[in-house]
């Protein structure tokens, strides 16, 4: 049997009103998954909730088998969270950034060096290693941010609208760097607004609304479900989410 890389349980929160209502999602290990939903549906309070930045009211969080909720420390060790608008200290260079972030997870900084050195040759950041990030576009810091999101090696990279504000070469380079981790065997989770981005790079998709998880499986599963082969995602989502 597959591996778990996430398995949620019941999960519930309501900030004036509920958001997430009795949510059930299991997303196995080595895969791209995409979780969409429109505006408002749950999302980013879902991940947040997985990486231990929110709190549920109930329910139960398994990173590969570890109870996030008992154990955070351990979840987090193996667990990458890219928010939408990743906080990077501008006064830091890459280098002095990535430094920093693996001190923080306490690397040995000889291993990490070495890791910082792979990773920014990786995103075509090695040039800038010594610029301070203040004057970078947003997919460079975006790229900075996301190398600081790997290097302790986590095998569960959660990230939010990743591509977001980034040019064709950029979302490129960020979708590229994203399956090369799931080729190295990494279980990558994604929120996406672009279905495009879902329908080409996701080997498995998942839509909420409402704070519920309205249908789950790969393309061709959701087209089944939805009575027509030849459906975009667009018309899958479409037809699920207008009336949640
Ligand atoms: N800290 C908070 N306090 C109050 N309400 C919140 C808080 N965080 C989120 N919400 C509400 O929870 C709901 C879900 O928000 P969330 O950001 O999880 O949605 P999302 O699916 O990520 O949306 P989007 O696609 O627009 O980013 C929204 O109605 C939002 O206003």
């Amino acid at each position: 049997m597959t591996e778990s890389a996430l398995r949620i349980r019941g999960l519930a929160k309501s900030f004036d009103k509920p958001v997430i209502a009795g949510l059930d999602l299991e997303i196995a290990a080595g895969q791209l998954y995409a979780l969409l939903g429109p505006n408002g549906a749950g999302k980013t309070t879902t991940l947040r909730m997985v990486t231990g930045l929110t709190r549920p009211d109930t329910g139960s969080i398994e990173i590969f088998g570890i109870d996030a909720r008992r154990h955070p420390l351990e979840a987090k060790a193996i667990t990458a969270w890219l928010p939408d608008e990743p906080m990077l200290y501008d006064k830091l260079s890459p280098s002095e950034y990535l430094a920093f972030v693996a001190g923080l997870w306490r690397m040995d900084p000889r291993s990490a060096a070495e890791e910082a050195e792979r990773l920014l040759h990786w995103l075509d950041l090695w040039e800038e290693r010594d610029t301070r990030c203040e004057g970078f576009s947003r997919g460079m810091k975006q790229k900075v941010a996301l190398a600081g999101a790997l290097i302790h090696d986590p095998r569960l990279l959660i990230l939010d609208e990743p591509l977001t504000g980034l040019d064709a070469n950029m979302a490129r380079s960020v979708k590229d760097a994203l399956r090369a981790q799931v080729d190295a065997g990494k279980t990558v989770i994604v929120t996406t607004h672009i279905l495009e981005v879902a329908e080409r790079m996701a080997d498995r998709i998942g839509i909420i609304a409402g704070g519920k998880l309205l249908e789950e499986g790969t393309l061709e599963e959701l087209r089944g479900r939805a009575g027509s082969e030849g459906m975009t995602l667009e018309d899958i989502f479409i037809r699920l989410t207008s009336g949640a």
